[in-house]
Parts: structure tokens; C-alpha cells; sequence
């Protein structure tokens, strides 16, 4: 079995590296600063899942395991069909080499409506937070499979030091016990296995009895549908980060609003 997760690790180190070389610090500080304050991604969330199930609707153009996912992309009027659909918050991706992602696409999405953003990313060094606020992004994904400890928290540090929230990403119940080590206490379980990109929901199942109650508990990956949030919310899941099923559709607006409420 390859472990893509290691591959996409090491190129998104040389890509950081020759970023740093083009991009001083200063310079993200002063984009930082005019860039609108951090809306409040898990505050969104939150509030979401107190009367329905809190959305993180995906803006994902193509993934390693399915290729081309949309080949009409078209980041601000998705952001603004998942905001119209019933979404709390966005994702999207900004990885180039794997996801056909980039930062013009979050920067995008983020202006064409109110809704907080998620930086979906591979972070492996506390300098790309700052990089991720300077495009806008309010909130950074914290991968617990790609990281030491003292790497997790750096980052972490670094983003909640900016006033943005950090997703943590788990897979496993010694991942999350990792994760419970951190400040954050926002914790996606990815049903998806980034070393073989196998889903199976039952990873969330397992986690969601294992996460501390002040836990916003978001499952991930592999949802394509209403049936699939109402299982999952009979173990408890009120939060949900979906992509690729809403990202197929021809209205995306009518997805999700299908998505979170049933046909
Ligand atoms: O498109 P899906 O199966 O609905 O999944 C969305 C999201 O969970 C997935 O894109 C994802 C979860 N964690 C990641 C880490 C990196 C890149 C991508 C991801």
C-alpha cells in the first residue's frame, strides 16, 4: 500500500519552501491586515447543529481518488448556492498538485458571501497560517496523520493566535487522543483513509462515543445524501463536511438544501 498522505506531504514541503523564498513574512502580515477579521467558523457551526445539522459544504474541483470532480467550477457562485442551500461554513481547497485547488479559489468563494472558510490544506508548517489568513481563509485543517505533536501545536497556536479556528483531523481513537492534547475542541473525523483513500463510516461511529461532550464533532467524507446525515445523527453527529455529492450536481443550491432537509 502507497501512503499517499507521506507523498502529498513531502511535495507540499518543497512548495512551502520556495514560497518562503518568494514571500517574506511582512509582507503576509500586511495582506493579513486588510484582509475582514475572522468570522467564526466553529461558532457557525455550532449554532447550526442547535436546531438542524451544521454543513461545512466542500468547494472541491477534482480529488487524487476521483480525478475531475466539476469541469464547470465556479468558486464564488458555489459559495453562494451552498450559502442560499443552507450551508454554515465553506471549504475549499487550495491544494494545487493533488486537488486542482488554489488560493485564488478560497479567496474568491470567501467575497461572494458571509459564510466563515475553511483553508483545506495540507499544513506542515506554522508559517502557511499566516499565509492562509493573508488570503482570508478563518480557519486552517490541522491533519493529526501528517504531524508530530509539537508540529500540531505550533500550528494550532499559530492559528488561534490570529483569531481563527483550527479543524482537527482524526482517524483513529490514538489520533484523537492526540488531538485531545490540543486547545481546539473542533474535531472532524475523516471517513476517508488519506493513506489508501478507503471510506468507512464506522471510523465516525467509533470516535463520536470517544469525543469529550464540549467536542463540536464534525464527520467527513463519503456523505451523499440525507439518509446518510440522519444515520449519522442517531449516534449523536450533528455536523457534516461534504463535497463531492453536492459538487456533481447541476444545482448545487437544491443539493444542499436537499442535503440537509430531505427531498
Ligand atoms: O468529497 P467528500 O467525499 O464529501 O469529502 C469532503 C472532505 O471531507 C474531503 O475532501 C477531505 C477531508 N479531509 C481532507 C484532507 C485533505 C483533502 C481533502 C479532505
Amino acid at each position: 500500500m502507497t501512503n499517499k498522505l507521506i507523498e502529498i506531504c513531502e511535495t507540499k514541503r518543497q512548495e512551502v519552501a520556495a514560497r518562503k523564498a518568494a514571500m517574506t513574512v511582512s509582507t503576509l502580515h500586511a495582506r493579513a491586515a486588510e484582509q475582514t477579521p475572522p468570522r467564526g467558523f466553529r461558532k457557525a457551526l455550532d449554532d447550526a447543529a442547535r436546531s438542524g445539522f451544521g454543513l461545512i459544504a466542500e468547494i472541491k474541483k477534482a480529488s487524487p481518488s476521483k480525478g475531475l470532480i466539476r469541469a464547470d467550477f465556479d468558486p464564488p457562485a458555489h459559495a453562494q448556492a451552498y450559502a442560499a442551500g443552507g450551508a454554515a461554513c465553506l471549504s475549499v481547497l487550495t491544494d494545487q498538485p493533488y486537488f486542482q485547488g488554489h488560493e485564488d479559489f478560497l479567496m474568491a468563494a470567501r467575497s461572494a458571501c458571509a459564510l466563515p472558510v475553511l483553508r483545506k490544506d495540507f499544513l506542515v508548517d506554522p508559517w502557511q497560517v499566516l499565509e492562509s489568513r493573508s488570503i482570508g481563509a478563518d480557519a486552517i485543517l490541522i491533519i493529526v496523520a501528517a504531524l508530530e505533536d509539537g508540529q500540531m501545536a505550533e500550528i494550532e497556536d499559530a492559528a488561534l493566535g490570529l483569531g481563527m479556528d483550527a479543524l482537527i483531523e482524526v482517524h483513529d481513537a490514538h489520533e484523537l487522543e492526540r488531538a485531545m492534547n490540543l486547545r481546539s475542541r473542533l474535531i472532524g473525523v475523516n471517513n476517508r483513509d488519506l493513506r489508501d483513500f478507503s471510506v468507512d463510516f464506522a471510523r465516525t461511529y467509533e470516535l463520536v462515543d470517544k469525543a469529550p461532550q464540549d467536542c463540536t464533532f464534525v464527520a467527513e467524507s463519503g456523505l451523499g445524501n440525507h439518509a446518510d446525515l440522519t444515520a449519522m445523527a442517531e449516534h449523536g453527529v450533528r455536523c457534516f463536511l461534504v463535497g463531492e455529492s453536492l459538487m456533481r450536481q447541476a444545482d448545487v443550491e437544491t443539493a444542499t438544501h436537499n442535503l440537509l432537509f430531505g427531498e
